[in-house]
């Protein structure tokens, strides 16, 4: 059985609803990948969630949302603590955060990597640049070597950079441990906005090469409505136009189901093409409603 390992944060989510009324929910983006790698993985397929929760109510509501969704999570709990929540807020369908997760539990989530679940050869264990923001600085480190040593034993690692500088001291501290996270990870999931307003990158080609240059085989540049690019040794790069999604509700985890649509494909071998068009649907879905989990048909 291929395990897919997902870890970071999953916070509440309060996602703007009719009549000014806020919804209330759990998200955060890599739980979003696992969300969306669960619905779209054969059920053969374990997807399992890593983080720290506490002993309250809301961290003991999130674990039964997570379990039920299909998601094995037995997290590291910190007594005491709670998990984070953040609020979204939306100008035509572009969404900003407001974030209340600095005391979260899941900033200890690398105190406890021994009862990550085991990976075998073959699986794939993903994580975040937000992963690494949240985390205590010097326990960044640490995590890498953990990430790392999966990677030496035959673990495929996923990373997207997720670039939030709001969640780092500064815009080098947060480029800097972005850079340390990829040089440990195979395939990238980079987006080329926010590489070229952090990175200069002044086209997706030159993030792939950046990101190549650091040892991943796979770079996946998603690009908002524009081309993803996709280059991946021993294969010519892959171009593909997303569908043209009129009206964009709420854009929130539109990288993070992109990211499970091509995983899903990805792991079980399918063409490159074919993977990062179920990334395009899944994502076009997502950005026609509100909040950032939903129910995907393919
Ligand atoms: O911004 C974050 O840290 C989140 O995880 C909240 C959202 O769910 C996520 O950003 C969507 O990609």
């Amino acid at each position: 059985m291929t395990r897919f390992l997902s870890i970071g944060e999953c916070m509440v989510e309060f996602a703007p609803d009719e009549g000014g009324l806020y919804r209330s929910g759990f998200a955060g983006d890599t739980f979003n990948t696992a969300w969306y790698m669960r619905q779209l993985c054969h059920p053969g397929t374990e997807v399992l969630y890593h983080s720290a929760i506490g002993d309250d109510a809301a961290s003991a509501e999130m674990t039964g949302f997570v379990r039920e969704a299909g998601i094995g999570f037995d997290p590291l709990v910190i007594p005491g603590a709670s998990v984070g929540l953040y609020m979204i807020s939306l100008l035509e369908g572009e969404r900003s955060f407001s974030y209340w997760r600095s005391a979260s539990a899941a900033r200890r989530l690398a105190e406890g990597l021994e009862a990550c679940p085991a990976l075998s050869p073959g699986d794939i264990l993903f994580f975040s640049g937000i992963t690494m923001a949240i985390l205590h600085p010097e326990t960044r480190a640490p995590f890498l070597d953990f990430v790392s040593k999966a990677r030496a034993n035959g673990i495929t690692v996923a990373f997207d950079p997720n670039l939030r500088p709001r969640l780092w001291a500064d815009g080098a501290e947060m480029c800097d441990w972005i850079t340390r996270s990829a040089e440990v990870a195979d395939v990238l999931l980079p987006s080329f906005d926010d590489e070229a307003t952090h990175f200069g990158d002044t086209a997706p080609q030159g993030t792939v090469t950046r990101y190549r240059a650091l040892g991943a085989a796979t770079v996946v540049v998603k690009n908002g409505g524009g081309d993803v690019l996709v280059q991946s040794d021993g294969h010519a790069p892959v171009h593909v136009s997303p569908p043209k999604v009129m009206q964009v509700v709420d854009s929130t985890a539109a990288g993070d189901a992109f990211n499970a649509g091509f995983l899903s494909r990805w792991m079980r071998k399918a063409p490159l093409r074919e993977a990062v068009e179920v990334g395009c649907n899944v994502s076009a879905q997502v950005i026609r409603q509100r909040g950032a989990l939903t129910r995907i048909s393919l």
